[in-house]
C-alpha cells in the first residue's frame, strides 16, 4: 500500500524546540505538522486530521509530570478515535507509557529517540491506520441492503431486503418464516415503514405471548359484560390497526379455535367483538410472522391449511445468521460501534482471535445473541481490544482471515489442474485444450504448483 507524502500527515507534539526541530527532519517521508501544548495539539488535529501522532508526555503546565500529556492523550482520542498515537517518554517513565497504551496509544518509543527506530514505528502506524480506513470503506460498501437499519452484505439476504422493498407497497398479506432471532420484527416494521400505511399504526400481537384465553379479546376486543371483568367496551389490536399495518408474531402459536376466526376476518374483512353483534368493516395490511413449520403443523392437524393460503400469499423465508455469508462480523461491528457509543469509551476494536471466533460460532440464538454477546463485550473488555475471551467464545482452531485473492486463485486454479488432468487420465495435449491454454501454458502451470 503506497502512499504519496501528502496523504501522510504525522503531527509532532513537543514542547522543546530544539526536538521539535529534529523531529521535524526525521520524517521526510510524510509532512510533518508540529503543536507545543494540548491546546494547538487539539487546534491541529481538528484542521489537518493527521493519522499519525508523536507525542511527548511531558507537557506544559507539567513538564516534568505526564498528567498534562495523558490529557491531551485523551482528548486527541476522543476526538478523532482512530488516530495512532506514538507516546515519547524518558527512560525513567515506563509506567506512563503503559498508562497511556491502556488509554489508547497506538505504541510508545523511549527518548533519546532513534531516528530510524521511531521512523519504522511511524510507517507502521500509517500503514495500519490506512488499512482499517479501507476496512471500514468496505464494510459501508458491503452493508448494501435496502433496508436501512437491517444490517446485511450476504447477496441472497440482500435479495429478500429487495424482495420486501418490492412487496411494501401492495396490501398482499406477508408471512415472514425464520428462525427466532433472525429479523422478522425488523422486517416486519420495514414493511410497514416502506408502504403508503406507515402514517398509520402498527399494531403488534405476539400469539405465543398471551394465554389462549384472552388472545380473542385482545385481537378481536370485547363489549361492555362480554364476561365478568369486561367492564366497558375496548377495541380490538386488529381495529386499532385500522388503515395501518397489523403483525401477527408467532402466528404458529396461534390456537385452532382462534384460527377459524383469523380466517373469518381474512376473508371477509370485518370483525365482531367478543360478546357484540356489529360487523366493523376493517382495512388492514396483515403481516404475519413464525419461527414453526406451518406445513409440517398442516400435516399433523394442529394448523389450518385454508388459513396458511390466506396468510401466505407471499412467504418469505429470512435464512438463519449462520447461512449469512460475511454478516456475523458485519453485524459485531455494526453491535460494537453502537454499544461503545453509548459507553462512551475511548476506542474499542476486536482483536484477531475474536474475529476469527465470531466467524466461527455457529450463532443458534442468531442476531439476538450475537447482540447480546457485544454488548456484554463491550462492558467486560478491559483495554482498547475486544478478545475472544472477552466475548465468552471459544477460540477458533483454525485462522478464518480471508486469505489473499492470490492464494485464492491458487488454491483454485491447483484444484482445476488435478481435475483437469484426472479427468483426461494425465494426457497433456487434452487436458491443456480443457483448460483452455496452450501446452507450454499448462506445464508452467504444472511446474508452478508443483504437479508432475
Ligand atoms: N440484520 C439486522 N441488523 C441489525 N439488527 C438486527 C438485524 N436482525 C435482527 N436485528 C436485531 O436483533 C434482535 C432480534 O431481531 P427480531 O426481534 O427482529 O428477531 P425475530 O426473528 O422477530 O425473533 P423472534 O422470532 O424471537 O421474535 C433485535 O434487537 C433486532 O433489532
Amino acid at each position: 500500500m503506497k502512499m504519496n507524502k501528502d496523504s501522510k500527515k504525522l503531527l509532532v507534539v513537543e514542547d522543546d524546540p530544539g526536538l521539535q526541530k529534529q523531529l521535524r527532519w526525521s520524517f521526510d517521508n510524510c509532512e510533518v505538522i508540529v503543536a507545543s501544548d494540548r491546546e494547538s495539539a487539539l487546534a491541529q488535529v481538528r484542521r489537518h486530521e493527521p493519522a499519525v501522532v508523536t507525542m511527548d508526555l511531558g507537557l506544559p503546565p507539567d513538564p516534568d509530570g505526564a498528567s498534562e500529556g495523558l490529557a491531551t492523550l485523551q482528548q486527541i482520542l476522543a476526538l478523532t478515535p482512530d488516530i495512532k498515537v506514538i507516546v515519547l517518554t524518558g527512560n525513567q517513565n515506563r509506567a506512563n507509557a503503559l498508562k497511556a497504551i491502556d488509554l489508547g496509544a497506538y505504541d510508545f518509543h523511549q527518548k533519546p529517540f532513534d531516528a530510524s527506530v521511531l521512523n519504522l514505528i511511524v510507517d507502521r502506524a500509517f500503514y495500519l491506520h490506512q488499512l482499517q480506513r479501507e476496512n471500514r470503506k468496505l464494510l459501508q460498501s458491503c452493508s448494501a441492503s435496502p433496508i436501512s437499519d437491517f444490517i446485511t452484505g450476504d447477496p441472497n439476504m440482500i435479495k429478500i431486503c429487495q424482495q420486501i422493498e418490492r412487496v411494501a407497497s401492495s396490501d398482499v398479506t406477508v408471512t415472514l418464516l425464520g428462525e427466532s432471532g433472525t429479523g422478522k420484527e425488523v422486517l416486519a416494521k420495514a414493511l410497514h415503514q416502506l408502504s403508503n400505511r406507515k402514517k398509520k399504526r402498527l399494531i403488534a400481537v405476539n400469539c405465543a405471548a398471551i394465554p389462549e384465553t384472552l388472545l380473542e379479546a385482545e385481537l378481536f376486543g370485547y363489549e361492555k359484560g362480554a364476561f365478568t371483568g369486561a367492564a366497558k367496551q375496548t377495541p380490538g389490536k386488529i381495529e386499532l390497526a385500522q388503515e395501518g399495518t397489523f403483525f401477527l408474531d408467532e402466528v404458529g402459536d396461534l390456537p385452532l379455535s382462534l384460527q377459524a376466526k383469523l380466517l373469518r376476518f381474512l376473508q371477509e374483512r370485518v370483525i365482531e367483538r367478543v360478546g357484540g353483534r356489529e360487523e366493523i368493516p376493517m382495512d388492514v395490511r396483515i403481516v404475519c410472522a413464525t419461527h414453526r413449520d406451518l406445513r409440517a403443523m398442516i400435516g399433523s392437524g394442529t394448523f389450518r391449511e385454508d388459513l396458511y393460503y390466506r396468510l401466505c400469499e407471499i412467504s418469505i423465508p429470512i435464512p438463519a445468521l449462520r447461512d449469512r455469508v460475511g454478516d456475523a462480523i458485519l453485524l459485531a461491528h455494526h453491535f460494537k460501534n453502537q454499544f461503545y457509543a453509548k459507553e462512551k469509551r475511548q476506542s474499542l476494536n476486536f482483536s484477531q482471535d475474536a474475529l476469527d471466533a465470531i466467524d466461527s460460532h455457529h450463532w443458534p440464538g442468531n442476531v439476538r445473541e450475537i447482540e447480546n454477546c457485544i454488548k456484554r463485550a463491550v462492558i467486560m473488555a478491559e483495554g482498547p481490544q475486544i478478545t475472544a475471551e472477552d466475548l465468552g467464545l471459544q477460540p477458533a482452531n483454525v485462522s478464518s482471515q480471508p486469505a489473499t485473492l492470490r492464494e485464492a486463485r491458487d488454491k483454485v486454479e491447483c484444484e482445476t489442474l488435478v481435475k483437469a488432468l484426472a479427468r483426461v487420465d494425465g494426457n497433456i495435449a487434452r487436458a491443456a485444450e480443457l483448460l483452455g491454454v496452450t501446452r507450454p501454458t499448462l506445464y508452467d502451470l504444472m511446474n508452478r504448483h508443483g504437479l508432475k
